[in-house]
């Protein structure tokens, strides 16, 4: 039987950032990668990533979160399905401010008539926090290009980690690029040795930015809130832009304020619930029994 046979799901996303949540604090258990391939792979349930939700490590928490993508592989972020699981908080508990916990840390979540915030904490420039595989002086264009070697297509990302890694190529316009053609070279080249989400970026203004993403263990998405996040800290960096910008993604516009003062990075935007229902055993593609190890999430 699989592990995750009968358990309910909530199907949400996320300016079309497709999550499916898992609320496994009464009976916590490791997500088996096989079993979220199945569900991911046969278009039953297709999704970006599960948001798996355990019981809460720290005092004053709601729920320590684990990330899952299509592939099975874990994220340490995701801007997007936090906000989902803030406003599947709020509908459990009527609270409009949620904080949960993930690797990447504490992720702290406000509901407000304008959108949701979340807190996505401090992002990390150094090339050992990317982390790339080798030093690397500049993280603000290192050297990966793709495309002809004499006239590439993309060149010089800037990289950051913010909670998970990130290259990001800037771009005259987002669509001229066959992101789907690059995007899985670039996510799996060994500069990368835990692999990377792949974002093309157009600077429309200094308040205003344009982004597809890559997404590491998934593809193309409609929409990426650690992305957003990314490419609104490196070209704030490089002076691109201010500390506060509208991200322009297929799905819709999130809103990125890098703060002065901590710098922290908040992200404002949707969510939305869209059904809810239990998996079967058909929809976990009738996986292999996976032995589910008690306690699993608390470490
Ligand atoms: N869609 C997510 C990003 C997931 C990142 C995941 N693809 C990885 O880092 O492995 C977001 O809204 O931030």
């Amino acid at each position: 039987m699989a592990a995750l046979e009968n358990r309910p799901f909530v199907k949400m996303n996320g300016l079309g950032n497709e999550i499916v949540v898992l609320d496994l604090r009464d009976a916590p258990l490791m997500v088996p990668p096989e079993e979220a391939r199945a569900l991911a792979r046969d278009g039953v349930l297709p999704f970006d990533q599960i948001m798996a939700l355990y019981p809460p490590q720290s005092e004053g928490t709601h729920a320590f979160v684990r990330i899952i993508n299509a592939d099975g592989s874990e994220s340490g972020a995701c801007g997007n399905g936090t906000r989902c699981i803030a406003l599947y908080e709020a509908g459990r508990t009527g609270a409009d401010h949620l904080v949960f916990e993930s690797v990447a840390g504490p992720l702290d979540c406000t509901l407000a008539p304008e959108g949701i915030t979340v807190d996505m904490g401090v992002p990390r420039f150094g090339w050992h926090d990317i982390p790339l595989a080798g030093p690397v002086a500049d993280t603000r264009a290192i050297e990966l290009q793709a495309g002809p070697a004499e006239a590439p297509v993309l060149r010089a990302p800037a990289v950051v980690n913010v909670g998970n890694p990130h290259a990001i190529f800037w771009v005259d316009d987002v669509n001229a690029v066959d992101l789907a053609q690059f995007g899985p070279e670039l996510e799996h080249h060994p500069i990368f040795p835990e692999r990377a989400n792949i974002s093309v970026v157009q600077i429309v203004s200094p308040e205003h930015i344009i982004l597809r993403v890559w997404e590491r263990g998934v593809g193309l998405t409609r929409a990426c809130g650690t992305g957003a996040c990314a490419a609104a800290v490196c070209a704030a960096r490089l002076g691109l832009t201010g500390r506060r910008v509208t991200v322009t993604l297929p799905g819709g516009d999130l809103v990125i304020d890098w703060r002065e003062s901590d710098d922290h990075m908040l992200m404002t935007g949707p969510a939305e619930i869209e059904f809810d229902g239990r998996l079967t055993a058909a929809m976990l593609g009738d996986a292999e029994p996976t032995a589910a190890r008690p306690g699993a999430g608390a470490e």
